[in-house]
């Protein structure tokens, strides 16, 4: 089941500090919640972000799975390149039922990682091969990237922002949800917005948008 996790003030521990922990971390910050590295080593790159209060960083080598109860983590992503302590630490982690991922074994996670295609942080597109090939998911991520490009506008990426505001101002204003259905596609499909958007206006098209919510009975 492809579903889109939400780690708003959660604590995610990752032990390990190389290429495999940097790419976890990287999804990470996309989300707001307390990142914690616990590695022996870390990269350049994991260092900048911990120097940039970014993330929290412990350099130490793992021995045991103590560091669970110490800061009693949402969720835990090991990549170490020591497959038995991954192994030890996931099943550690499912006893105590927290979300565990190790990257060297996707069998045994509780979820795994799609590549993906993100327009101005407004529409994310996941490609998966259910594990068969991540190479070939990073290839038609490549493909698709290009091919989407063509379809999926500017328009588009400004209509998500003005579809926002309308649905707040619609849960207040209109009780029926079959009618505030309607009238958010009506905004869709509301020629003068899509001109106003056209031409730079944005702001203008949400006024617009609003007048017809606001007229809406
Ligand atoms: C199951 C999964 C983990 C999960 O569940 O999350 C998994 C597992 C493993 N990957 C391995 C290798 C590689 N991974 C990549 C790249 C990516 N791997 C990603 C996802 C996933 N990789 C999940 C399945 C996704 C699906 O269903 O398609 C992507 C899509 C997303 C991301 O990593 O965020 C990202 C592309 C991001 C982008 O778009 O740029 C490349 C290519 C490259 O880096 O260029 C290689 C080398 C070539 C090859 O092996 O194909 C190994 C072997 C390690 C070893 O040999 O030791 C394992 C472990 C194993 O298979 O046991
Ligand atoms: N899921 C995926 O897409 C992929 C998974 N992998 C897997 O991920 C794992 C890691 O890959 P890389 O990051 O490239 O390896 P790496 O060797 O660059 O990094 C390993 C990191 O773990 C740290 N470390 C090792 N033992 C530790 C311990 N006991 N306690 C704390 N830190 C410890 C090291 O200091 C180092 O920072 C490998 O097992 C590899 O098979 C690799 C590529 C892709």
């Amino acid at each position: 089941m492809i579903v889109n996790l939400n780690l708003q003030n959660k604590t995610v521990i990752v032990i390990g500090g190389g290429n495999e922990a940097e790419k976890r971390i990287n999804s990470l910050l996309k989300q707001n919640c307390e990142i914690l590295v616990i590695s022996a080593s870390v990269n350049p790159q994991i260092n900048k972000l911990y120097k940039s209060n970014k993330i929290k960083l412990k350099k130490q080598k793992i021995q045991d799975i103590k560091f669970i109860s110490k800061f009693k983590p949402h969720m835990i992503i090991t990549t170490t390149n020591d497959k038995k302590m991954n192994q030890k630490i996931i099943n550690a982690a499912k006893r105590k039922k927290i979300i565990a991922y190790s990257s060297d074994n996707p069998e045994d996670s509780g979820f795994s990682n799609p590549s993906i295609i993100d327009f101005d942080n407004m529409i994310q597109i996941a490609i998966f091969t259910g594990g068969q090939s991540p190479a070939m998911s990073k290839k038609i991520k490549e493909k698709l990237e290009k091919a989407l490009k063509k379809i999926i506008s500017k328009e588009d990426i400004a209509q998500i922002r003005i579809q926002k505001i309308a649905r707040k101002f619609a849960k207040e204003f209109i009780p029926s949800n079959t009618q505030r259905g309607e009238c958010l596609r009506k905004i869709m499909s509301d020629n003068e917005i899509d001109q106003l958007i056209k031409d730079g206006h944005v702001k203008k098209a949400e006024k617009r948008a609003i007048t017809i919510l606001r007229n809406w009975k």
